[in-house]
Parts: C-alpha cells; structure tokens; sequence
C-alpha cells in the first residue's frame, strides 16, 4: 500500500575557501580553531541535486547517493537529522494541522554531477543539498544562518555552500556551536566577473581524509597555533574587505600565501600530510612566475585537501589567463564545455619555460571552467519515484 509521498528538491552549489578551514576545536559539533572565506561556484558547472522525500508507509530512512544506497548511519548525518526533524516537530506542535513529517521515515536520493570525494568539495554540496532539500520539506522558516548551523555538523565546509557569493564561516566562541556559523561577505552581484578555472590533476579518493589530516595538525604541529591565532584574524579581516572592495590584488595574493600556509601546517604535523604532488607545485611555480612577468595578481591558486588547483581570476584577464591554460594542457577534457573557448589562442608569455608547460601536460586531467555563483535554490526537478525510490 502506498500513501502520499511528500517531497522537496534542491540544488546546492560546491565553495572552495579562499582562507582555508584547517583545525577543529569541537570534532563532534565540527566547531573550528579559525573563521574561513570562501567563493561559492557557479551550479551551471557544479552541483549537488537531492531530493528529500516523507511517507507514512517508508520503513527506514534511507539514503542514495549517485545510484548507490548509502548508510545513514553515521554521527554527522544523524546530528544533521534530528535537528531538522526537531525544528519540524516544534512548528507541528504549534500548527496540528500540519502532517505529522516528522514522525515519517526519510528518504534521501542525492546526485552530484561530478566525482565525489576527490577533493572538489562534494561533502559541501552534498550536505547544504541536504540540510536545504529537507527543511524546504519540513516547510522551516529558518534563515539560511540558521541552517548553516545544522550544515556544519555534516561537514564543517558545507555551512558555506547555503549561501551564493562569497561567504565566510564565524568560528564563534560558545561550547555549544550557536554562534558558529555561515554569513554572507558579498553576493555573487556584487563582485560577478570573479572567474574559476580548476584543474583536475587527480579524480580519485584522498587518502587522508580531511577530518583525519585536519585533527593530525592540530595534536602536533607547533605552526598550527600561530596560523589559527594570529594569522588567520589578521588575514579574514583583509580578505573581507579586499571582497567588498573588489580589490582582486589583495584578495590573489592572500588567498595564495593562505593555500601555501594551510599545505605548510599540513607539512609541519607529524606524521605529515601532503596534498600537493608535483604537478600542484608546477602549476604554483608557473602561475608566481605569470604575475610576475606581468607585475600584478593576474591569477591566484589555492589548492584543498587534494592535488587540484583551482585559479580564481577575473573576466577581463580570461583571455591572457586561459591562452597561457591552452598553451599548457590544449587536448583535456573541459574546453568543449565552453564555446567562447574556441576563439582563446594559446599564448606562452616571454619569460615561461616551455618545459614547464609541457611537464604540466603530464599531471593534468580535466579543466572545470567555472566562477562565482548562487547558493542553493528549490528546484521541480525531482529524483523520487511514485514508490519513494530512486527514479
Ligand atoms: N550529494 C551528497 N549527499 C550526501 N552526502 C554526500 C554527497 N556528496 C558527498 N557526500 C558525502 O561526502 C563524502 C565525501 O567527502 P570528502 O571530504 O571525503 O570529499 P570531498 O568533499 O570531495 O573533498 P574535500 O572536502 O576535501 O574538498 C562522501 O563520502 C559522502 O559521505
Ligand atoms: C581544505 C578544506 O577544504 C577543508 C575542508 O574540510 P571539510 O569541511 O571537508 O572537513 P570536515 O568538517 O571534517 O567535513 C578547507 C576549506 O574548505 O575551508
């Protein structure tokens, strides 16, 4: 027998942080030692859909990801839950009129349309898909700060990914993680030529996970405690307002020295975690060497918990930007995706050693043309079939 099937879908976007969030001081609650900023990226290139389902006739809560039934088991999606169907329940104690959701069983069915767990930030996506699509279910009226909150306990990165923009994560003081929690720096109008070109050096699973690498640094590295205390407030403050100023100079060259200091405590803990490998530092050298022969910040690296790199630059420099990316890696997937590409020559500027270029060919897989973004949005495109299973 089959009842009604309630359901809400919704699309969320991936944010790579421009200052990293690296250290927790709360593992349960994922409440970290620093605040961090990020760009949310554009979801016509990179996107979580989920579809949250309820029914009173639906045995367990279940989760699907990309086809494959997954476990709801863990500590993070439990935390994420329960305070959702917390929030649910209060607003049926005060509306009896309301069906009693919060008393079903969930069913979850998730895409992401790109590899997950390959340090291009799915465990973003994936969880701001999931805390959105199940409070549109749930009809909450939380504000997207508040459900930022619930975000965080799935993956500390994700409470970004409920905003478009860039975005930054207040670390807050209190124990019980109320105050920590996503803001919005400026929207994706506000600053919306900001450009993002990733390159995809490895698709595969990391092996040491973010939450494993990030709790290493902490117990051991004696670096860690001065990034976290004294460098990172000096630096959020500077990143925000080179943000709100578009002041592209200052927000590349902080986000680069803040890429290469997360990889240096990475370095600094014991055993040492290493996420680069030598291609990431061939891109890193020939990106220092590309501003310089052009006596500004024409393209900034960061690179995550992974090998990739992404490149932040602006729409004006595209064309200076992607000639000396097709100089280097003409034949990758990715260029396609775009048309306005075909008209870009590849340019090697004077100064850049061809064997660079050419060493780089090697490492690189995939190019992701991309730039900043809008946060999640509701979407009517659906993943649930008529029986609550994946369609
Ligand atoms: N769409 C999704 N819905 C729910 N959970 C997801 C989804 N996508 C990813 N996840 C969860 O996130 C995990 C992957 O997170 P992980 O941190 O290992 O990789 P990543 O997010 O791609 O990389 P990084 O955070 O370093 O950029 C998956 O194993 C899954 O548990
Ligand atoms: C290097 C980073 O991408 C680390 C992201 O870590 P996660 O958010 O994936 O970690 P957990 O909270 O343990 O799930 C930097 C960042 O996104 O700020």
């Amino acid at each position: 027998m089959t009842g009604k099937i309630y359901s809400a879908s919704t699309t969320a976007p991936v944010n790579i942080a421009t200052l990293k969030y690296w250290g927790k001081r709360d593992t349960k609650l994922n409440l970290p030692t620093n605040s961090s900023i990020s760009v949310t990226l554009s979801q016509d290139d990179l996107r979580t859909l989920t579809t949250a389902s309820a029914a009173d006739f639906f045995q367990s809560d279940k989760l699907w990801l990309d086809g494959k039934e997954e476990s709801l088991e863990g500590p993070r999606l439990v935390a994420c839950l329960s305070e959702l169907r917390a929030l649910r329940k209060a607003l049926e104690d005060a509306n009896p009129e309301f069906p009693p959701l919060s008393k079903y069983h969930l069913h979850i069915i998730s895409e992401n349309n790109f590899p997950t767990a390959a340090g291009l930030a799915s465990s973003a996506a994936g969880f701001a898909a999931l805390v959105r699509a199940i409070a549109n279910l749930y009809d909450l009226h939380q504000s997207p700060e508040d459900l930022s909150r619930i975000a965080r306990q799935g993956s500390g990165s994700a409470c970004r990914s409920m905003f478009g923009g860039y975005v930054a994560w207040e670390m807050g003081q209190e124990a019980d993680g109320s105050d920590s929690r996503a803001v919005q720096i400026a929207t994706q109008e506000a600053w919306p030529d900001m450009k993002a070109a990733i390159l995809v050096i490895s698709a595969s699973k990391k092996e040491t996970s973010s939450t494993l690498g990030m709790q290493t640094t902490v117990n051991t590295s004696t670096l860690f405690k001065y990034r976290a205390e004294v460098v990172v407030p000096q630096r959020f403050k500077e990143m925000s307002k080179a943000i709100v100023n578009k002041d592209f100079e200052t927000f590349g060259k902080l986000t680069m020295i803040d890429s290469n200091q997360f990889h240096a405590v990475c370095l600094d803990s014991s055993p040492p975690v290493f996420y680069m490998n030598d291609t990431s530092r061939l891109v890193i050298g020939l990106i220092e060497k590309f501003n310089k022969i052009h006596d500004r910040v024409v393209a900034a690296y960061t690179f995550d918990a992974g090998p990739n790199a992404v490149l932040y630059y602006l729409e004006r420099d595209e064309p200076i930007v992607l000639g000396l990316l097709k100089a280097a890696v003409p034949e990758v997937d990715g260029w396609d995706k775009k048309s306005y590409t075909a008209s870009i020559a590849p340019t090697v500027p004077e100064g850049v050693d061809k064997r660079i270029l050419e060493a780089l060919r090697e490492g690189v897989s995939k190019i992701i043309l991309t730039g900043v973004g809008s946060g999640p949005q509701s979407t009517e495109e659906t993943l649930v079939d008529s029986n609550g299973l994946p369609k």
